[in-house]
């Protein structure tokens, strides 16, 4: 691989934002048909450095070059010209829109929409990912929007193509796809700058690493030679420890502190799944995990049980209180918590601080209030402690929740919910764009809350991270849940089983023989 020329080197970058330098002297050289990994903790600044190559933000100082030439793109569209495109970790498509119209929306130049379907066809054929470029977006699975994307950068021809955390909305079965185009480009001389925390899928795909920490480059890896531990503790610049599960605790018989009856409610998203007939029970210090592929009702799930959507009577019922018609607020204050897997937008408010954000989900139960008005001093000290405990690495609790880099609100997102006395914790994708450490670190808070009593709901596509952490384990498919199962002595032929599309009781009575 070594004798392939030089296709981009950075060369002393730095990018400092007000509090933080995101980039420091960063140098590092891609080299043509190359897959480079960027690895790095949270906030460590990969996506600030591929943001600079692709034209979306400015160096401060240092320089970059393309095949030996000066190469500064001042925008996006000079970095496509130049031959970089970049699929980003949220999709920017119209579902309204079929996949050819998305495509061309995304092109300089787009060709009559018929041969564009069929260059589209063509490109989807020669590298292996099936798409039919009439179907409308909104019908289309998180993989195949995915596709919608790489497909658009295809499009282009590119030398270098980044993509920020792929595999984060993929089942394995895409992985497996994903991974095969990517090889196949790279054999083809296609350079691919790879970020991802999945570093048993690094080490499998890239063919060298160049580790940040802290905006620093701190090393370089050979992913084949290293294992995902050497990996991650190169990252973080320490010894990392697994999850540990404290002994259960009896909590005095089968007493259920979320019971979930029959729930069933029509979606209030635009091609969103309704919940058919949603039920299971979660017992006082219990983990019940549920997986599942996206788009599945994990976001409706997380509505009906936040409070957003209201459910008829008896079909969701906390500590014993039916609580279908109540509001988030009116479940908070009966101790239940949920923390929902879109964190800006939903889960935290771009614009405000995280003083304001810590108080808009933790006024009830923190008490931030004094006499009606916010109490700005408590809900400080409140933000400081999240940030505090759960390692947020920011400036200060006065920074704009959009300012934090996608794990970094993660992690202060997920603690907020962690730290307000919870009895009931729903929480979708707990762990998603967060580092090994930091991943470790919330898993043990949510067993800890466990082992305190709280019954515990996590959503997440990530299997291993279920296995790890739940007692009990379901599958939602298509606003369905299987029958849940104990994770002890369940066999991956029976996960497969439970995930392979059959439905609710047939499933559970498959499995059950
Ligand atoms: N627009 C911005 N304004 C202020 N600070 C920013 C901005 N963008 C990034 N930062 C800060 O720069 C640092 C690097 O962030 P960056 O998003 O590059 O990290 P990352 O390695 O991609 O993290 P993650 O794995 O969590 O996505 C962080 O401390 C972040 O808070």
């Amino acid at each position: 691989m070594s004798e392939r020329p030089i296709l981009l080197s950075v060369e002393g970058i730095t990018k400092a934002y007000p509090g933080v330098v995101a980039n420091s002297d960063v140098s590092f050289a891609i080299r043509e048909g190359e897959v480079h990994a960027l690895l790095g903790e949270n906030g460590a600044g990969k996506s600030t450095m591929v943001k600079m190559i692709y034209g979306l933000v400015k160096p401060d100082t240092g320089r970059m070059t393309w095949k030996g030439g000066d190469y500064a793109p001042a925008a996006p569209r000079v970095a496509r010209a130049t031959g970089v495109a970049m699929v980003f970790q949220h999709f920017s498509l119209f579902e309204a829109l079929n996949v050819a119209e998305n495509v061309a929306l995304g092109m300089e130049n787009p060709p009559p929409m018929k041969q564009l379907a069929a260059r589209i066809k063509a490109v989807s054929e020669e590298y292996g990912l099936p798409l039919d470029p009439s179907r409308m977006v909104g019908d289309l699975s998180a993989g195949e929007r995915q596709r919608v994307e790489i497909i658009r950068c295809l499009l282009q021809d590119p030398r270098l193509l980044i993509m920020d955390e792929p595999t984060s909305v993929l089942t394995p079965q895409e992985v497996e796809v994903l991974f095969r185009t990517l090889r196949q480009l790279s054999a083809e001389g296609t350079a691919i700058l790879y970020i991802s925390h999945k570093l048993e899928e690094i080490r499998s795909l890239c063919d060298a690493a160049t580790i940040l920490r802290r905006g620093k480059v701190v090393g370089t890896a050979d992913p084949k030679a290293s294992t995902a531990r050497e990996l991650a503790e190169m990252m973080v610049g320490a010894t990392l420890t697994p999850p540990e599960r404290p002994a259960p605790k009896d909590w005095g018989g089968p007493h259920a502190a979320l019971e979930v009856k029959r729930l069933a409610v029509a979606s209030p998203i635009a091609f969103g799944t309704s919940l058919k007939d949603v039920t299971f029970t979660v017992r006082k210090g219990e983990v019940l995990g549920i997986a599942g592929v996206a788009g599945n009702g994990q976001d409706e799930l997380l509505l009906a049980l936040s409070g957003e959507i209201r459910s008829g009577d008896g079909m969701v019922k906390a500590t014993g209180v039916s609580v279908g018609a109540m509001g988030p607020a009116e479940r908070r204050k009966i101790g239940f918590v949920m923390a929902p897997e879109d964190r800006l937008g939903h889960g935290a408010a771009p614009d405000m601080s995280l003083v304001e954000n810590a108080f808009l989900t933790g006024g009830v139960r923190k008490g931030l209030t004094r006499n009606g008005f916010i109490n700005w001093p408590a809900a400080r000290e409140f933000a400081e402690a999240i940030i505090k405990t759960y390692d947020v690495r920011t400036p200060g609790s006065h920074v704009a929740a959009r300012a934090l880099s996608g794990g970094n609100l993660q992690k202060f997102v997920v603690g907020r919910e962690l730290m307000q006395n919870p009895d009931v914790i729903v929480i979708n994708q707990p762990t998603w764009g967060v580092d090994a450490a930091a991943a470790a670190a919330i898993r043990q808070a949510i067993l800890d809350r466990a082992a305190e009593g709280a019954a515990v709901v996590v959503i997440s596509q990530d299997l291993e991270e279920l296995l790890e952490i739940a007692d009990t384990f379901a599958v939602l498919n298509e606003g369905r849940l299987t029958a849940p199962r104990p994770v002890k002595g369940l066999t991956i032929d029976q996960i497969g089983l439970m995930m392979g599309g059959a439905h609710g009781m047939e499933v559970a009575h498959l499995a059950e023989a």
